[in-house]
């Protein structure tokens, strides 16, 4: 069964009926353009509250907010992973002390070229997390899972894969089946609106990864 990652939590209510649903991880997004972000203290108060079995990942994009850049190690700490994309602006805390077996080096994944390009990191970290958006080429036979299918292809570099992009308690499932990932990953596809979610499409989410009804 894969780990659930229920990312872009901004609340406690959040956060904790995340928990209840059944999640093992919660994202935390710390970029500044991101309807979704979090600053420091709201997350210092979160992460105070929450089960020892949660696993609360850093996620960084773009433009990290400034309170993020100055944030302290110890507040660092707190996030047992760090999850980014390569456009991120690393706080120096980060870029100095994180030991690869805490990152996860994001990707999008639109095509074949992306399969290149997530080989150069190989040696770099020992977790992929794959953003499959991936549209098949016309006329491909399973339209529906093309990304999924590019996806698997990733396996073949024996790293931890977290599946994300556009996932919903409708299609998890059929991802999980197709991809086997170590871990799925979810925004948009639990939200009630932007930054806020709702918690029936959590727990029906959960239900769907593990296959009940
Ligand atoms: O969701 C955001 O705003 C965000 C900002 C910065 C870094 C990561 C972010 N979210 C990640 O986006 C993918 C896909 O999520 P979705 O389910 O397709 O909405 C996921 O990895 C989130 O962690």
């Amino acid at each position: 069964m894969p780990l659930i990652k229920i990312c872009g939590i901004t609340s406690w209510n959040d956060a904790k009926a995340a928990v209840d649903a059944g999640a093992d991880m919660l994202g935390f997004v710390c970029d500044e353009n991101s309807e979704r972000l979090i600053l420091p203290d709201v997350f210092y108060e979160i992460s105070s509250r929450l089960p020892a079995r949660i696993i609360c990942v850093g996620a960084f994009a773009g433009h990290t907010h400034p309170q993020w850049r100055l944030a302290s190690a110890e507040l660092f700490a707190r996030f047992h992973q760090i999850q980014y994309y390569d456009d991120a602006i690393w706080p120096e805390v980060i870029r100095e002390n994180w030991d690869m077996r805490r990152k996860v080096k994001a990707f999008h994944l639109t095509g074949d070229k992306d399969l290149r390009t997530i080989a150069a990191f190989n040696g770099l970290v020992q977790n992929f997390l794959l953003n499959v958006h991936a549209p098949a080429p016309a006329g491909h036979p399973h339209p529906e899972s093309y990304g999924w299918s590019l996806a698997r292809e990733v396996h073949q570099f024996g790293k931890r894969i977290y599946l994300a992009g556009g996932l919903t308690p409708e299609t998890v499932r059929a991802a999980v089946v197709n991809v086997r990932p170590y871990a799925v990953d979810v925004t948009v596809g639990v939200e009630a609106s932007p930054g806020v979610k709702d918690p029936a499409k959590m727990a029906a989410f959960v239900r769907a990864v593990r296959g009940e009804k």
